[in-house]
């Protein structure tokens, strides 16, 4: 792990009088898998969704890979190497795997009238590259799976969604992946497997950095290098795992003790 990719200083977001994320400081190194948690409501989406320029910051700023991003679109988070998932699957059910992985590709495409109506040759070689990547994608994931490409998405289980979307935002060659709870709707055993997937792609993909968000206490045990926790919108811990699990204000906020 070597410098930070993101610095956060003092991310602050307001819905009307409801500040849902607070004077968040957040620093990650390169490579680092950052566990993001805390109670419902205490603003963990609403970071990622600060972050990837959906909602603007009401305060505070962040520099990605030496960058001020504070006031950068979705569109301009995205070609900066920012990508995400979302905690409810989105997937185009009745379109293939391989469709619903390129629409994550769209940076790396020509979609010129040009490409698409002279440029032929050279249009089909890209989507013949593309079709390449994303099944190369997949395999890490699941070899089997790799093998059904084409596919509609309607057919597979939840845990292949959930793979599907997390190629989805890898084929754009992000420095930093955002995971919004990939458990979710998904059973322990399924669980299990993904954790081994994405611990798989972090050590495949150089230097690839990933913040999850995460309810199920086992996986940010076993994934994370850190954690920071939040509750009503602030910081009130931040270290590894079992740092945060033996802090006082954690139990009481979080573990429900008494
Ligand atoms: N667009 C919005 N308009 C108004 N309030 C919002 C909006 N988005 C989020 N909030 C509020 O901000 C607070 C933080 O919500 P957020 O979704 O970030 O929490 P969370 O930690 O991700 O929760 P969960 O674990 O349940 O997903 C909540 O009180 C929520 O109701």
């Amino acid at each position: 792990m070597s410098e930070a990719i993101l610095d956060c200083k003092g991310v602050t977001r307001r819905f009307g009088g409801l500040v849902a994320l607070d004077t968040l400081d957040l620093q990650m190194p390169r490579g680092a898998i950052l566990g993001l948690i805390g109670p419902n409501g205490s603003g963990k989406t609403t970071f990622f969704n600060v972050l990837t320029g959906i909602y603007g910051f009401s305060d505070g700023a962040a520099a990605f890979d030496g960058r001020d991003i504070t006031a950068y679109s979705s569109q301009e988070v995205y070609r900066a190497g920012i990508a995400r998932t979302f905690q409810r699957s989105r997937m185009c059910l009745p379109l293939s795997v391989f469709d619903n992985i390129m629409v994550g590709n769209h940076k790396r495409l020509d979609h010129g009238l040009w490409a698409n109506v002279f440029a032929r040759k050279k249009l089909r070689k890209a989507f013949e590259e593309s079709y390449e990547e994303a099944h190369e994608l997949v395999k890490i994931f699941d070899p089997p799976l790799a093998e059904r490409m084409f596919e509609p998405v309607a057919g597979f289980p939840m845990i292949d969604r959930r793979r599907i979307e997390i190629c989805r935002a890898l084929i754009s060659h992000p420095k930093l992946l955002l995971l919004d709870e990939p458990s979710a709707g998904m059973t322990h055993e399924e669980t299990r497997q993904l954790m081994d997937d994405i611990l798989e792609v972090r050590d495949r993909i150089k230097d690839l950095s990933i913040i999850i968000i995460e309810h199920e206490m086992g996986v940010i045990e076993r994934i994370t290098d850190r954690c920071i926790v939040l509750n009503f919108g602030r910081k009130i811990a931040e270290g590894t795992y079992q740092d945060v699990a033996n802090d006082r204000e954690v139990q009481e906020a979080y573990l429900g003790a008494e």
